[in-house]
């Protein structure tokens, strides 16, 4: 069976030893598109971008991705699908015992072919585009946590991916370094042609990134479309999301 989405997901069920977080998903994104997912806190957000990302083997279903079933290929075609994606993980999760600079050339080492000298000068570039390059020969624990994301935001794009998965992109950002995030993911889309889905408790980023939002609840996908029509559900899972976080005013609005 073939796949036409960018990422397609079927019939998925996914959990740890016990019973599955999540089943039936069934989820298609198609290319260019910026997806956030967001739910409650335990609803299974992380967990369904493990399973997407291939760090998380289904206990049912396929994940599609490029039209490759992820887990049913072989671990040189996985790789190979892998190679066209780029990951921003919660806490940033950069290596501690690597510099800076290590960390964003990670994924041409452990990916690619490239000579290290390519790898290099594109690890930095990357860096430089996203501010941190003076800080390349830098440890990790010695930079901030704002710092710390745009350096992970250069790891995930180092190999300029044509799909970027980010949990929590903006989590313990200050207001502005949210809003430079933000402004990076609409770029990688708008000028690079990425395709990016997000998981999210923002609410600023979900109505200002997304084209479109998914709602997880009770085990599985509860309501998926533009923010701006989920934003007058009636379901009471995407209510109590939306509702949580209303709209901000404007100052000197109503
Ligand atoms: N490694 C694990 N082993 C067993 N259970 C886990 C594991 N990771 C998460 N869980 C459980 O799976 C469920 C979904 O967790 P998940 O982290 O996907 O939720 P989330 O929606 O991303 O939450 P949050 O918004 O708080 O980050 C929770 O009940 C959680 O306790």
């Amino acid at each position: 069976m073939t796949a036409s989405g960018l990422v397609e997901l079927r019939e998925l069920a996914v959990g740890y030893a016990e019973a599955p977080v999540l089943t039936g998903i069934d989820l298609r994104i198609d290319a260019g598109e910026i997806v956030s997912i967001i739910g409650a806190s335990g609803s299974g957000k992380s967990t369904l971008l493990r399973a997407m990302v291939g760090l998380l083997e289904p206990a049912a279903g396929a994940v599609y991705l490029f039209g490759q079933d992820l887990y049913a290929t072989r671990p040189r075609s996985r790789g190979r699908v892998l190679s066209r994606v780029g990951v921003l993980f919660q806490n940033d999760a950069l290596f501690s015992s690597m510099s800076v600079l290590d960390n964003v050339m990670f994924p041409g080492r452990k990916l690619t072919d490239l000579p290290d000298d390519v790898i290099h000068e594109l690890a930095l570039i990357e860096l430089a585009r996203l501010g941190v390059d003076e800080l390349a020969e830098r440890m990790p624990q010695a930079i901030s946590g704002g710092q710390a994301k745009r350096v992970a935001l250069a790891r995930a794009n180092v190999l300029a991916p044509e799909l970027i998965f980010c949990d929590e992109p903006t989590a313990s950002l200050d207001p502005i370094n949210a809003e430079v995030l933000g402004r990076e993911l609409t770029r990688l889309r708008d000028a690079q042609g990425s395709t990016v889905v997000l998981v999210t408790h923002d609410m600023q980023v979900v109505r200002s990134l997304s084209d479109r939002t998914v709602v997880i609840a009770a085990g599985g996908i509860c309501a998926a479309g533009a923010p701006a029509m989920l934003e007058g559900s009636d379901n009471p899972h995407v209510q109590a999301l939306f509702r949580l976080d209303p709209v901000r005013q404007a100052p000197g609005g109503e």
